[in-house]
């Protein structure tokens, strides 16, 4: 494949591996790479799951992509696969060894013979949906219910936390030019799943003026869809277990804001009719008040946007309004979820499940940031040699609000071009 004569010239030699931060000639691919490696042996806390290693560089097959990784993005997805729980990724791809990481902004550096919409030297953001592509779903349904859907870098055994990536070419989408590497590539995974909450199970996709209760609203997800509600002419209702985050859910465009460590209605419900559960009762309709009063008496919400689970799951079941639906993509608290089915069914509720996003969301939601309608919400950049210590911060939920990210080939934070990266290095 010709070089485009537009991308960056310079000099560089040509070797086997190369350092971290360390541009190759532009489409030299290396034998080795160095990347942050899981081993079945290894699971447990990601500072001791996660060990820097040497292993070769990916081959490619013809409809897949070589990408230069300039950083990688920070989500809870590492944090299960270092802990190997619910499941081991192992059990999956039965492959030796885990490279991590399912968000990326990088450069195309390879391409494989069936590639067309690619070219080496292109930069982009890669999404994380992987599919064969030749069922039905992929050909006229929806690509996230193929038998053959994958996450990369959680199902799949070659993520992000590399320096190279191989990746299907429709993962690929134009990265914001007005973002640093590190900025663009924090926000596409949280985004994009977001975003098909919102707008992807019809006919509850949001309307302009509804209602939406938002749980973890200062996290990844949630800093997502308060914008995207706010985009769209709705409502946003965010929850918060610290007063620190208020301020940063109510000016990403929240109509109010709740803190749940007001309010003593978590975990498991009660069973039905006995004391506890006129405790709890009475806490959940606490809640369900501080609601009316952002949205007005009486008004539940049109939408809970779920991810806690456990914890939480009871009380949305219940402040969801008659006909509304809570659109859940997590367990963060928790998997044995429990809830009065006399709300359910009496007030005739959608139970939605949601994961992660099909291309046309992907995109769309891309599409938002590239015309800076929304903030990627970076919070903390961390140094390649400090990336388990990023997962082990977000296990703790000691996370600052917004999205984490950590600088792989680029050598430095605020760098937006491949030129400023081999400037940063002279
Ligand atoms: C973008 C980012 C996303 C995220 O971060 S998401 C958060 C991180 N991800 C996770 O936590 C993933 C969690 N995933 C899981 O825990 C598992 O992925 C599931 C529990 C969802 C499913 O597990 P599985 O092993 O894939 O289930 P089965 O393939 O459906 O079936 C297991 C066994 O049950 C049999 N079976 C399935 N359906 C039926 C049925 N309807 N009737 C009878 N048997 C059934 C199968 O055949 C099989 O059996 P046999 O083990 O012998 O092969
Ligand atoms: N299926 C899919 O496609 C996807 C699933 N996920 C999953 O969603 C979950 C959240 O991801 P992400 O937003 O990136 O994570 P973050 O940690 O960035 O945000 C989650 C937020 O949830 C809140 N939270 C934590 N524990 C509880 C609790 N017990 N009760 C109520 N709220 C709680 C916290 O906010 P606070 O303490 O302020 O309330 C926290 O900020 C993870 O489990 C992740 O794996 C993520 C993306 C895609």
């Amino acid at each position: 494949m010709a070089l485009d004569t537009n991308i960056a010239q310079y000099d560089a030699p040509e070797k086997d591996l190369y350092e971290i931060g360390e541009i190759p000639p532009m489409g030299y691919v290396p034998k080795q790479m160095y990347a942050w490696t899981i081993r079945k042996e290894r699971h447990g806390n990601p500072n001791t799951a996660m060990l820097e290693e040497v292993v070769d560089v990916p081959t490619l097959d013809s409809h897949e992509v070589l990408v230069l990784v300039m950083a990688a993005g920070v989500n809870y997805n590492g944090v299960w696969a270092a802990l190997g729980k619910p499941i081991s990724p192992f059990d999956g791809h039965k492959q030796p060894f885990h490279i991590a990481g399912s968000d990326a902004s990088g450069i195309v550096w390879a391409v494989g013979d069936k590639v067309k919409r690619w070219k080496v030297g292109d930069e982009v953001v890669i999404h994380c949906n992987q599919d064969d592509g030749d069922d039905e779903e992929c050909n006229g349904g929806d690509p996230m219910y193929s038998p053959s859907q994958r996450i990369w870098g959680y199902e799949t055994p070659d993520g992000s936390f590399a320096q190279f990536t191989n990746v299907q070419a429709q993962q690929l989408m134009p990265r914001p030019k007005h973002l640093t590497w590190e900025e663009a590539a924090c926000y596409t995974l949280t985004l994009a799943t977001a975003y098909r909450m919102l707008f992807g199970h019809e006919p509850h996709d949001l309307k302009p003026g509804q209602n939406v209760l938002v749980w973890g609203a200062s996290g990844g997800l949630g800093s997502y869809a308060i914008q995207l509600i706010n985009t769209a002419g709705a409502n946003a209702i965010g929850v918060i277990s610290d007063e620190s985050k208020r301020d940063f859910v109510m000016d990403l465009g929240a109509k109010g804001v709740l803190n749940r460590k007001d309010f003593n209605c978590w975990g498991q419900m009660p069973t039905v009719n006995t004391p506890e559960y006129a405790a709890w009762f009475k806490e959940a309709r606490k809640f369900g008040a501080a609601i009316w009063e952002i949205t007005g008496k009486g008004v539940n919400v049109d939408m809970v946007f779920e991810h806690p689970g456990e914890a939480t799951f009871p009380v949305s079941t219940f402040v969801c309004k008659k006909g509304g639906m809570v659109v859940i993509c997590a367990g963060t608290s928790g998997f044995n979820l429990t809830f009065d089915v006399r709300y359910m069914w009496m007030h005739q509720k959608r139970l939605q499940g949601s994961h992660f996003a099909h291309l046309k969301q992907a995109s769309a939601a891309n599409k938002l940031m590239v015309e800076r309608r929304l903030d990627p919400c970076m919070s903390e950049v961390f140094t390649w040699a400090d990336l388990p210590d990023a997962h082990m911060k977000m296990m703790a939920n000691e996370h600052k609000p917004g999205n984490m990210s950590v600088l792989v080939q680029s050598p430095k934070t605020g760098l937006r071009t491949l030129e400023d990266a081999l400037d940063a290095k002279k």
